[in-house]
């Protein structure tokens, strides 16, 4: 190996020494700050030279390599690589004061202002007289603020939900529509039939006196009379529209729904305006047609221009009933459709609320040394791993005692490629047919790069040759990797069952089939994900472009943007509940000489093997900063997923709301991120009811005078008033209850509920 130049710790410029003076020089300080902008490059090239060589160096000299580095990014502009450097070196040393402020200005920079605030809070926590971590800190809170007040004037009143779903039948319908059809024609004599006039006679002035008489009928209150005058016009002439219309509104009224359906029906589709789809649509959602009711809701709304909103509504109601109905059949919740979209509401009053498993999902890469199985989740730690250096330093008999109790832990890894993991030969081959068919570098020589990125923490080689970052997403790649991966194997799938197309190829239905279940995923972002990562599409094309079993995935920009953003909205971090650690201690329990043996075991730093997952129910709840329910690791027999748990008692009928964020920082900083990273408002009660700052009246919004600064709520700190007076109205219209409600961390060492 060749002997890398070495940083100079003094005057900050590169010059050449040995490894070991490399190692030197890096735990003394390069002030990156002055060094002139062409000398940073190279900067980086050498620390990234010193940190992947074997040169043994300590926690605090890797903190300090990464922090340098960090901060050449940061002044070259690259602010991904310098908060992945930042949170490395405080990962490395958490006591980098240092990577906190560049880490945090990285962050601020890409408008991730929530990781901003807690590197510099973490900064104060070292360094609580910290001025400068201080001052990024009001930065950070009066950007935040500039930012969210000029973006909440602008968009906060156009925020409607429907915007955000689409119509589109779904694959499949055509055949249950036919179903409905035989069923309409079968129990409620309803067809097309009733539509077809020809050889009738029609009396359009018979029709039209009946008609008046209808009319006069129903102003005296006389519904049956009015009725039987609305027949008469009908029989005279059966093609009479507005006499159909108006006795279909009749018998709608009366809870006569069959009858009102059949004038609607008989109205022919041309002629029929959208308060007849609208009123049809109602009376099929009664009857439990669900695809009939969604086509005659779905014509209401474009016949309507996209007014009739209450068909909209309607439309997604069923919708949800019809997707989820079954997926939630055994809880005692549901999801409905409300003004944030899809809802989860509860059926009965329990704590348990719901379990679900993940449709798709991935080890985290901060956790990817934690060896887990691919497919279950399932942690796989071994007690070497759990000991780690310490494990030689345990005694004979102690090493006895973590043998005896420390359950068996199987690893089986692919033997194809060697770098997926599994617990056992199910999950292997289930993998194999889920997914890694595909990714199995074995056989897909492309897919050995995205192994390679998640080994390298999303860092790679460019297209310019240069190492650099290449995945800069909250997540793994691999969840969107699995998740192409799982539709083509399920695409292969129903193209084996149902013969494939004229090329070869699955037909159009066969991949709106197998995507199907992705649909439900709400998808919301602005950032352009391909500008912040340039090379990553091209790795993802390739990837999917030559698959084994010859079935490829276009995975254009507007796909690879969609399924990115998806992905950030939706996924949610989980781990495995039931590790070998909790086993072995639960063994451990009961033999008190061991226990005693290993008294020095630290709880605190379980090396946990997380993932970030895509959970089909548990993506329609709504965020609430006063949640009543709270996501934790859950597990439906052996297969692991989170469940969603009341916080305080739910009455039927309820929204469950969970939190996207740690409802403990302040609103501002919660609003701004809500809203950039999910696209609404937070209109909770904690927003509602808290303020943003000591100069502004929770209540009555007055301003302070020059440097003075409002009183605050003395238990919360979150409120501040002008007035005894301003204190006590928002006391009694809602600060009592959020003052006093728990806040709620969200559980994951990661966020994944970002963008
Ligand atoms: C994970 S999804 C939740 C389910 C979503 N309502 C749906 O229809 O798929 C997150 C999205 O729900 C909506 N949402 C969640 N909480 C909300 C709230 N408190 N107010 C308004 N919209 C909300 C936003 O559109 C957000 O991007």
């Amino acid at each position: 190996m060749s002997s890398p130049q070495v940083l100079n710790g003094t005057n900050g410029a590169p010059s050449s020494s040995s490894i070991n003076g490399t190692t030197q020089a890096a735990t003394g300080e390069t002030h990156v700050k002055e060094l002139p902008e062409e000398d940073l490059t190279q900067l980086i090239e050498r620390l990234t030279e010193l940190l992947d060589s074997n040169v043994s160096m300590t926690s605090a000299e890797k903190a300090k390599c990464f922090r340098q580095r960090a901060e050449c990014h940061l002044r070259l502009g690259n602010n991904n690589a310098a908060l992945v450097d930042a949170e490395a070196a405080l990962h490395e040393d958490p006591r980098e004061v240092e990577a906190t402020v560049t880490g945090g200005q990285a962050a601020a920079s890409l408008g991730r202002f929530k990781d901003a605030f807690h590197l510099y809070k973490a900064g104060l926590q070292q360094d609580p007289d910290s001025k400068v971590i201080t001052e990024q800190l009001r930065q950070l809170q009066s950007h935040i603020q500039q930012k969210s007040e000029s973006q909440q004037e602008e968009e906060e009143p156009t925020y409607n939900a429907l915007d955000f779903c689409t119509q589109d039948p779904y694959p499949g319908d055509d055949v249950q529509l036919k179903l409905e059809r035989e069923i309409l024609e079968a129990k409620y004599k309803i067809s097309d039939k009733l539509s077809d006039f020809s050889g009738k006679k029609m009396n359009q002035a018979e029709a039209a006196k009946q008609l008046k008489h209808a009319y006069e009928a129903v102003t005296r209150g006389r519904l049956d009379q009015a009725l039987a005058h609305c027949a008469r016009a009908i029989e005279a002439d059966p093609s009479n529209i507005f006499g159909r219309k108006f006795r279909a509104q009749l018998n709608f009224d009366r809870q006569d729904i069959v009858e009102a359906l059949k004038d609607c029906w008989a109205i022919p589709k041309g002629s029929r305006t959208p308060d007849v789809w609208n009123m049809g649509g109602k009376v099929l959602v009664q009857l439990w047609l669900p695809v009939t009711a969604e086509f005659w809701l779905r014509k209401a709304t474009v016949t309507s221009g996209r007014r009739d909103q209450e068909a909209g509504v309607l439309f997604q109601k069923v919708r949800v009933k019809r997707l989820y109905g079954p997926l939630t059949e055994d809880f005692p919740v549901a999801v409905d459709f409300t003004q944030f979209g899809r809802a989860v509401v509860a059926k009965e009053d329990v704590k348990v609320l719901m379990k679900d498993l993940p449709l798709v999902h991935a080890q985290t890469l901060a956790s990817r040394f934690v060896p887990a199985c691919c497919h279950c989740t399932r942690s796989l730690i071994t007690a070497t791993d759990y000991f780690g250096d310490n494990y030689n330093k345990l005694t004979a008999r102690q090493k006895d005692v973590v043998a005896h109790h420390w359950p068996e832990v199987t690893q089986v890894w692919c033997p194809r490629c060697s770098r997926e993991l599994y617990c056992s030969k199910q999950c292997q081959e289930a993998g194999w047919e889920d997914y890694h068919r595909v990714l199995c570098p074995s056989v897909n020589k492309a897919a050995e790069k995205l192994y390679d990125l998640r080994d390298h923490d999303g860092y790679g080689t460019n297209a310019q040759g240069r190492w650099a970052e290449i995945w800069g997403g909250h997540y793994s790649p691999f969840v969107l990797a699995k998740l192409w991966a799982a539709i083509l194997c399920q695409v292969r799938r129903i193209m084996q069952e149902e013969g494939p197309g004229k090329d070869g190829q699955p037909t159009t239905v066969q991949w709106a089939k197998a995507k199907a279940p992705y649909r439900r995923f709400i998808a919301f972002g602005t950032a352009p994900a391909t500008e912040r990562m340039p090379d990553i599409l091209a790795i993802f094309q390739e990837v999917f472009s030559d698959c084994p079993d010859g079935v490829s995935y276009p995975i254009t920009e507007a796909e690879f943007k969609g399924r990115y953003y998806q992905a950030a909205c939706n996924l949610q971090c989980f781990s495995a509940c039931i590790t070998p650690f909790q086993r072995f201690m639960t063994s451990l329990q009961e033999d008190l000489e061991g226990l005693s043996l290993l008294v020095h075991l630290d709880e605190h730093k379980i090396p946990e093997a997380y993932f970030a997952g895509m959970f089909p129910v548990h993506a329609c709840l709504n965020h609430s900063c006063e949640n009543n329910a709270e996501v934790s690791n859950g597990h439906m027999d052996d297969n692991f997923g989170v469940q969603v748990t009341a916080k305080r008692d739910i009455k039927k009928g309820e929204e469950i709301f969970i939190t996207y964020i740690d409802t403990a920082l302040p609103r501002m900083l919660r609003r701004a991120w809500l809203y950039k990273s999910f696209n609404f408002w937070c209109q909770c009660r904690r927003c509602q009811f808290e303020g943003d700052k000591p100069t502004e009246c929770t209540q009555c919004g007055a301003k302070a005078k020059g440097d003075k600064r409002f009183p605050t709520c003395g238990k919360c700190h979150k409120a501040w008033y002008c007035s005894t007076k301003c204190q006590k109205e928002n006391w009694v219209k809602g600060h009592k209850i959020i003052c006093s409600t728990k806040h709620s961390v969200v559980a994951s060492p990661e966020d994944y509920q970002v963008c």
